[in-house]
């Protein structure tokens, strides 16, 4: 019989923390061991960061990209266990302190653990590559629920470097985070972000493709956040044994070798 795997799940007193535990404890696959959470926070499930390092052997991050790249760091120096990181909203140095402890451990990134939106990434790169920047506008539109703390999210992100991967172009080269006063028209080749806040809103992602004369429309609605939550157990499945190494939820769907292709997907992991 093949032993469970042990999962601690940081965040888990947040909204994913929270559609996850209740997962584990219904799949005879998966161990619970606990929860991490800030320091002073208080609950029932929750144990001792070392504690869960020692016992687990995935831990779940669903917490900021600051405590995520922390978490990495204390992970990668126990020499386990394997990470599987939900959460999004990283400075570029804490993206190269994850990428060195992957060195060491196997961590997964995603900033969407969705089919749906993986398999977008490969649709978005695709419509890119054919419809040249001198007469298709890229401009991607993203809406959450009041309490992100993060703008744009992840998955915006993981969206405009696949738009970028198709035309060629590093998105830090060709990016708009935002319109504001007079801002002069609009350069050929620019990717543009538009980020709302509202009310309960789960995930809404649109990647527009707009000429002078007609629109295409690549979009995603996430109904449900259970959707993350399992896709984020599949990761933890997929990822548990495996070498040390930066992964991302297109290996898990085996979608990394289509396109965009495995060089890009290590850019797209980069930004998220
Ligand atoms: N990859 C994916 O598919 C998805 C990713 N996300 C991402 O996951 C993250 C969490 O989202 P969500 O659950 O909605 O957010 P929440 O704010 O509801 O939860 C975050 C949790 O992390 C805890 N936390 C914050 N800092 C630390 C720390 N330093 N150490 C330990 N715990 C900490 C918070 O603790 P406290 O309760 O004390 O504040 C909170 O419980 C976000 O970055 C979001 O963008 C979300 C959905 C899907
Ligand atoms: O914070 C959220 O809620 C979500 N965050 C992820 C992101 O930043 O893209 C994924 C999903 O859109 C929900």
């Amino acid at each position: 019989m093949i032993s469970p795997i042990k999962i601690a799940v940081a965040g888990v007193n947040g909204r994913m923390g929270r559609s996850i535990v209740p997962l584990l404890a219904a799949d005879p696959a998966f161990v619970f061991v606990g929860g991490i959470g800030r320091e002073g926070s208080m609950g029932p499930e929750l144990i001792d960061r070392s504690a869960a390092i020692a016992q687990a052997d995935v831990i779940l991050d669903f917490t900021t990209g600051s405590a995520a790249a922390e978490l990495a760091g204390f992970c990668a120096s126990a020499g386990g266990p394997a990470l599987v990181i939900g959460a999004t909203g990283f400075e570029p140095d804490e993206l190269e302190r994850i990428a060195g402890a992957a060195r060491m451990i196997p961590i997964l990134r995603s900033g969407n653990f969705s089919i749906g939106v993986n398999m977008l990434v490969g649709l978005v790169a695709q419509a890119a590559r054919a419809l040249s920047a001198e007469g298709w506008d890229i401009e991607i539109l993203e809406a959450h629920h009041n309490r992100k703390i993060d703008a744009p999210s992840g998955t915006a992100l993981m969206l405009g470097e696949a738009a970028a991967e198709g035309r060629g172009v590093s998105l830090s080269s060709v990016e708009r985070r935002g319109r504001d006063g007079i801002t002069g028209e609009r350069p050929p080749g620019e990717i543009g972000f538009a980020v709302l806040r509202a009310g309960g809103l789960v995930g809404e992602h649109s990647v527009l493709f707009a000429a002078a004369e007609e629109v295409v429309t690549l979009s995603h609605s996430a109904l449900d956040r259970g959707m993350f939550a399992r896709g984020a157990l599949a990761a933890a499945r997929w990822i548990a044994g495996r070498a040390p190494g930066e992964y991302g939820m297109r290996d898990v769907l085996g979608l990394a070798a289509e396109g965009p292709n495995r060089a890009s997907e290590q850019r797209l992991q980069a930004r998220l």
